[in-house]
């Protein structure tokens, strides 16, 4: 498998993500065409908008390809729009819906957390996460107009859920009973945030996430993908036309 790793880049904050992966010495590349998303090793669909993002995949003859990618195993992370995208089901859509590329099992509320306005950032606690990758136990997380995870399937792990003040207005009167939400699960090669990790100089998620890949140990060894990793500070990330 490749080491190199995907960022669909139609919209949204895709060089962040590019940013993040340059600085772990990986080689990330921008996906705008289905021929992009041959010979990557993983793919990062990034936040934005994702009524925007999924009419622009949709324009490019994305979905199939991108479904096609999912299904092979390799490692898929959504971010907050991304995330979206990944989800079966997402509730909270703008009227007649918009095409999602399925296969993690939860449904998602696309606006969760209200508005732009209600914007905010707080620190959260992953544990699995902290094992793996060390450093402190908890993550700061960006949510931006955010989603949430309303319900997982049994098949779906909860890295993380978020516990909010009881009484916040702009959230939904079911889950407003429990105070929390699901904010970071995984499944299989699946991985979903609905914050935005490369909106930090924390890199523990993007750490974790690209060891979820099967890369070979030469692989590995020429990436950021182990312990001795070697830095490097600039790489040539190719621009598809
Ligand atoms: N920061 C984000 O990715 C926001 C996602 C937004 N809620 C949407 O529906 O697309």
């Amino acid at each position: 498998m490749t080491a190199t790793v995907g960022v669909l880049a139609l919209q949204g904050s895709y060089n962040e993500h590019l940013a993040v992966l340059r600085r772990l010495g990986v080689k990330g590349v921008q996906v705008r065409k289905p021929e992009h998303l041959n010979d990557l090793g993983a793919l990062i669909i990034p936040g934005g908008e994702s009524t925007t993002m999924a009419k622009l995949a949709e324009y490019h003859n994305l979905f199939p390809a991108l479904r096609d990618f999912v299904r092979t195993g390799k490692p898929v992370w959504g971010t907050c729009a991304g995330l979206i995208f990944l989800a079966n089901k997402a509730v909270g859509q703008k009227s007649g819906g918009q095409e999602l590329i399925g296969g993690l099992d939860c449904t998602v509320h696309r606006n969760f957390f209200g508005s732009q306005l209600e914007s905010f950032e707080t620190q959260i606690s992953v544990p699995e996460l902290a094992a793996k990758e060390g450093g402190p136990p908890c993550f700061r997380a960006v949510f931006i107009r955010a989603p949430a995870i309303l319900e997982a399937g049994p098949d779906v792990e909860i890295l993380a859920s978020y516990s909010f003040p009881i009484g916040k207005p702009t959230i939904e009167e079911a889950a407003l009973q429990e105070g929390k939400v699901i904010v970071a699960v995984r499944q299989a090669n699946l991985l979903g945030t609905a914050f935005h990790p490369e909106l930090t100089a924390d890199v523990r998620w993007h750490r974790f996430f690209l060891k979820m890949g099967k890369w070979t140990e030469e692989e590995a060894s020429t990436s950021a993908l182990g312990p001795d990793v070697q830095r490097r500070d600039r790489i040539d990330l190719p621009i598809f036309e």
